[in-house]
């Protein structure tokens, strides 16, 4: 209670006052960093960029608390630049740094590589919390978004998966709070807004800053949980609010979560937002910002709905791509593997690929559907420590579950993609792909589950006979080379992992809803505009590119052209994390299936403004349930 009382004078006291501070404490950044913004500024002049250089600016915003940080963006030039130019921004952090960063650049690699944290003038708390958690040099993407964003610049990132995105916005952000709080004392609503896709990830990047800055008050709201507590330590004062959108809303609605001093926003994997059917409420969760803040953006792919988020949210913002035209979209150090089995016999050679490939280590099976995900683990339970995670398991024990795979009291997690994404379990030495995922790019992130920090890691992909085809496709999507492995013999009757637990022999287990037949770009077509990237007119297609200039689903980073979808592709559903099956995950409004934007393939990110038509074909064929939800 005195502390609330103490809150909340300080913010009667202060938070009006606030311009002049945040001003000096930016003021005293830029004076650092000086010489290297000069270079930032020099090389985004010559970058390509995806905002266009004319695109009209709103005025520099007089402020809700008179905040500078935007008086120090660079305006000259194209707003972007990209992984080849990143590099310098890397020397201009560091002169001791003897390279620079750009795509090439691997995390982890040696002890030589990165730049001291305790070198850079961070708060020592921040400095402090990172050593005791083995932290001590930035990965790539952090120095390369550490100075931009320290002199206040919105930017869009990207950078393979488990490269350190989180800390890469976290580290300027918490310490630029904490300085900030230093000196005006703490207030009541938050400066710091994250936005994140699911609760799972929501929770991760809220422990990351908690764990970075303990000093600093956190929360994560997101549905499933009670409010009525969220609410409460909302009334307690915290400077970063970390949530799912539909929960914010419900937040704000009740008058709960004021964001009327938020100085930094995060959109943390904002395409899986439009995914899952969260769009509309990031707009009116950004609409409801105040104008003069700092934005920050991760994506993997810049959907046309994310490139126009960036044009009306967005201020001249920064490109950081880490990944870029590179072949390869994997992070360093994971092998991959591929292995043929008929659907019949699947579930029976999961056991020995575990065995032989995690060595008693992690490891994630994905499937397709939540029923897969539970017999499947029911079958494994036999003969392994192993559980289930999906949206139809109550939060409560999805919280349960994720914690014992990470405290490693049990080592096999059979998930859905709701684990596809963002969700950071160290160690994990060996995904499977129980079966094709729906497209490249979940193909990356559910790989990106292993080979986290520069670790090692391996990733076994199950394919059907027919599937070859597709195999081939990710192979040169992803740019990689799958080592195929020799075939596991099962028998066909009686064998079965599964016998007795529901599935009728012969059947694919769990196959029931699924649309066997339609693999891999086949027939989605999973009924009119609810499908999960449903789109499917052309049967051909399914999967885009991912960074090609084919014209496809995805145009890809890098691409330049920017490729368009038949317009009937699907986002269906709109649920608060994926799939919790009573809750909004409807997907009958089609509301992002290009009815009002039509070139809602996966456009370049940096692409060229031409776009060109593929007649109809779809961003993802899809081959997944057709159920047509997206609900995983
Ligand atoms: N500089 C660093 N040194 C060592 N470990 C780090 C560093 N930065 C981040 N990590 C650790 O690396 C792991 C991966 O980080 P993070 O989850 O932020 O990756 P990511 O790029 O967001 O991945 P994804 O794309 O899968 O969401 C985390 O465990 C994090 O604590």
């Amino acid at each position: 209670m005195i502390t609330t009382v103490l809150r909340r004078s300080c913010l009667d006291s202060s938070r009006r006052t606030l311009a002049a501070s945040l001003t000096s404490i930016n003021a005293a950044l830029f004076h650092h960093l000086t010489p290297a913004a000069a270079r930032v500024s020099d090389q985004s002049a010559i970058g390509s960029s995806d905002v266009k250089p004319g695109f009209a600016f709103p005025p520099p915003p007089t402020s809700t608390f008179g905040v500078k940080a935007r008086e120090f963006h660079f305006h000259s030039g194209p707003s972007e630049f990209r992984s080849s130019m990143v590099s310098p921004a890397g020397f201009a952090i560091s002169e001791s740094s003897d390279r620079g960063i750009g795509d090439s650049e691997s995390v982890g690699s040696s002890s030589a590589d990165g730049l001291a944290i305790s070198e850079l003038g961070i708060s020592p708390e921040i400095v402090k919390a990172l050593k005791s958690k083995g932290i001590e040099k930035l990965f790539p993407i952090q120095k390369a978004v550490l100075e931009p964003a320290m002199q206040g610049r919105d930017m869009i990132g990207r950078a393979r998966t488990g490269t350190g995105k989180t800390l890469a916005f976290g580290i300027p952000i918490i310490d630029k709070i904490i300085k900030f709080n230093a000196k005006h004392g703490r207030g009541r609503n938050p400066l710091c807004l994250v936005l994140a896709p699911t609760r799972e990830l929501a929770r991760q990047v809220e422990k990351e800053f908690r764990e970075s800055a303990p000093s600093l008050d956190t929360i994560c709201v997101y549905g499933g949980t009670p409010i009525g507590q969220q609410m409460r330590q909302l009334d307690y004062g915290v400077d970063v609010a970390v949530g799912t959108p539909g929960r914010i809303i419900d937040l704000i609605k009740r008058g709960a979560l004021n964001l009327s001093e938020v100085q930094f926003v995060v959109l943390d994997e904002a395409d899986q937002m439009l995914q899952v059917g969260f769009a509309e409420d990031v707009e009116v969760i950004l609409e409801r910002l105040p104008e003069k803040r700092q934005s920050m953006m991760f994506s993997a792919t810049m959907p046309s709905w994310i490139r126009s988020l960036t044009k009306k949210y967005l201020n001249d913002p920064l490109t950081i791509d880490l990944v870029g035209d590179s072949d390869q979209k994997l992070a360093d150090g994971i092998t991959t593997y591929s292995i043929m089995a008929e659907s019949y016999g699947r579930a029976s050679i999961i056991g020995p690929l575990v065995t032989e490939h995690a060595k008693g280590g992690k490891c994630i099976v994905f499937t397709q559907t939540k029923r897969d995900a539970d017999r499947l683990a029911y079958g494994l339970a036999r003969s392994f420590k192993c559980e289930a995670l999906h949206g139809d398991i109550s939060q409560s024990q999805r919280e349960r579950t994720l914690a014992g795979f990470r405290d490693g009291h049990f080592n096999i997690l059979v998930a859905t993609d709701v684990a596809a994404r963002g969700l950071d379990v160290p160690n994990v030495d060996l995904i499977i792909h129980y079966e094709l995922p729906n497209n490249t790019e979940t193909f990356v992130h559910r790989t990106g589950r292993t080979g986290r920090a520069g670790k090692k890691g391996s990733a076994i992909l199950i394919h059907g006979p027919e599937q070859s085809r597709a195999v081939k496709i990710i192979e040169r999507e992803v740019g990689l080379r799958f080592t195929e492995l020799p075939r596991i013999a099962v028998e066909r009757e009686g064998g079965s992992l599964f016998e007795g637990i529901g599935a009728r022999s012969g059947e694919s287990f769990g196959g029931g809803r699924r649309d066997r037949g339609s693999s891999f770009g086949g027939r989605s077509g999973s009924g009119g505009g609810s499908g999960r990237y449903s789109g499917g007119s052309d049967r051909s297609s399914g999967w885009g590119s991912f960074g090609s200039d084919r014209s496809s689903g995805f145009g890809g980073f890098g691409s330049d052209r920017s490729s368009q979808s038949s317009g009937r592709s699907g986002f269906g559903g709109r649920s608060d994390d994926y799939g919790s099956s009573g809750g909004r995950s409807g997907g009958s409004s089609n509301r992002y299936s290009g009815g009002s934007d039509r070139s809602s393939g996966f456009g370049g990110f940096g692409g060229s403004d031409r776009s060109s038509q593929s007649g109809g074909r779809s961003s993802f064929g899809g081959f997944g349930s057709n159920d047509g939800k997206r609900s995983y």
